[in-house]
């Protein structure tokens, strides 16, 4: 399945969570099989070499994260929203396109200097990849890289990664919120 396929099986919910907000839900892609294992395909197509482990965000970059570090043989780094780690964690507050919110990570699952690659199912503003890979970098990994599945191109999400120095690439463009 192309990209284009792929972009035909993700369903547009308009004003949710709230008024104005066009959402992009990927549940439409995930339950359709081919759809899924596609998705993975070329999401390892687009890993840097070097990847040592995968960070997904919670809750939908657990979905993409796991299954695209399973098909990499690597690691799985999970960025969980606050209060949900049985450890002692860094954490970081950020803002979103409708809200507000905190990650956290265990520091000890990663070693100094580990190239992780992180994933998530969807860039907007882009303050949820940027709290999560200033954590791994706090964490002594290295984060240069982030791979999404969507990337709303006008909240400007990339971009601010790109200043923050992760290069990043998105399988589909959605215009608009
Ligand atoms: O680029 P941003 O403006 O930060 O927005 C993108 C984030 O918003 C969504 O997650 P959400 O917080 O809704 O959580 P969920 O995955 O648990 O549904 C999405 O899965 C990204 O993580
Ligand atoms: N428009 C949107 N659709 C789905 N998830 C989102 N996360 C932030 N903005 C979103």
């Amino acid at each position: 399945m192309t990209r284009d396929d792929l972009k035909t099986l993700i369903r547009t919910v308009p004003d949710f969570p709230a008024a104005g907000i066009q959402f992009r839900d990927i549940t439409t892609l995930i339950a359709d099989g081919r759809g899924l294992s596609a998705t993975i395909d070329h999401l390892a197509r687009l890993a840097p070499p070097g990847t040592a482990s995968v960070a997904g965000i919670e809750a939908r970059g657990f979905i993409f994260g796991t299954a695209l570090a399973a098909r990499l043989g690597v690691g799985f780094i999970p960025v969980r929203k606050a209060g949900k780690l049985p450890v002692e964690t860094i954490g970081q507050d950020y803002a979103l396109e409708y809200g507000e919110a905190r990650v956290e990570i265990d520091p000890t699952l990663l070693s100094p200097g580990e190239q992780v690659l992180l994933v998530d199912d969807l860039i907007a503003t882009g303050g949820t990849a940027l709290a999560a890979a200033q954590l791994l970098r706090r964490a002594g990994a290295r984060c240069d890289n982030a791979l999404f599945v969507i990337d709303l191109p006008e909240l400007g999400g990339a971009d601010r990664l790109r200043d923050a120095g992760i290069a990043s690439h998105a399988l589909m463009d959605f215009a608009g919120h």
